[in-house]
């Protein structure tokens, strides 16, 4: 290589840590790289956000990761309440929501929506096709355990191959059961360029680690690192 060349990494893979509750655990995520920050509004969830709580909250986040909201079938009042408390840049919808709510929350709120969807086996992938073109993104996430009480955050995996050379037409992001020790893993089998984690960054359910984020994000970086690509001379 040159001396006025530069290595360029064509993989970028994006992080979201999700159901983030204090300061610090934001501030960790956003100190080492993660593209989103995720706030829980699901009452059952050991990992909910109230009002109260995401208003203290809000002056102490860091600038950087864009902040998503993630609610379960709530009304547009709860979410609009939620999205000024906290600024939000991005709703996740993690219910039952139709298409035609997708694009009702969007137009009510006018943020990006991303829309999870449960699978656990090929098939499922195609959920997403109705609402392609309306979600911004799909988030493919594990299917409950039965008789879960969670739609999400339950530290379960699918087979991440059902995903892979896909070529599906809208961004999407991965999620269940990712881990510092499997995030490299089910990049490379999946072929996803970005994850969504919850449980595998806690040290047990609501309750985040600043060394297990770190560790996760660090265990990401280290696939961008080995996958440089490409080499650019410099004029
Ligand atoms: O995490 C929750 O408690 C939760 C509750 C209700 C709806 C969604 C929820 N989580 C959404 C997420 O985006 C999680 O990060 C995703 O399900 C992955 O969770 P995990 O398997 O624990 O990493």
């Amino acid at each position: 290589m040159s001396a006025n060349a530069i290595e360029v990494s064509l993989v970028s893979i994006d992080i979201k840590i999700c159901g983030i509750h204090e300061a610090e655990h934001a501030k960790a995520a956003a100190a080492h790289g993660a593209a989103y920050v995720g706030f829980i509004f699901f009452a059952k969830s050991p990992r909910n956000l109230t009002l109260m709580e995401a208003m203290r909250l809000a002056p102490n986040l860091p600038s950087g990761p864009k902040r998503v909201g993630v609610f379960v079938n709530a009304d547009i009042p709860f979410i609009k309440a939620r999205v000024e408390a906290l600024t939000l840049d991005m709703i996740q919808l993690h219910g039952s929501e139709k298409p035609a709510d997708v694009a009702l929350i969007k137009a009510e709120t006018g943020l990006p929506v991303i829309k999870a969807l449960a699978v656990s086996e090929e098939s499922d992938i195609q959920k997403a096709d109705t609402y392609s073109g309306i979600a911004d993104m799909i988030l493919f996430d594990a299917k409950p355990p039965k008789g879960a009480v969670l739609p999400g955050g339950n530290a379960v995996s699918f087979p991440w191959g059902i995903l892979k050379g896909k070529n599906l037409p809208y961004p999407w992001l991965m999620a269940g059961g990712l881990t510092p020790e499997n995030a490299a893993a089910a990049i490379a089998a999946s072929g996803a360029t970005a994850l969504d984690v919850s449980s595998g960054v806690e040290t047990e359910p609501g309750k985040k680690s600043s060394e297990l984020i770190k560790a996760f994000l660090t265990a990401v970086k280290g696939v961008k690192e080995s996958t440089k690509l490409k080499t650019v001379e410099i004029p």
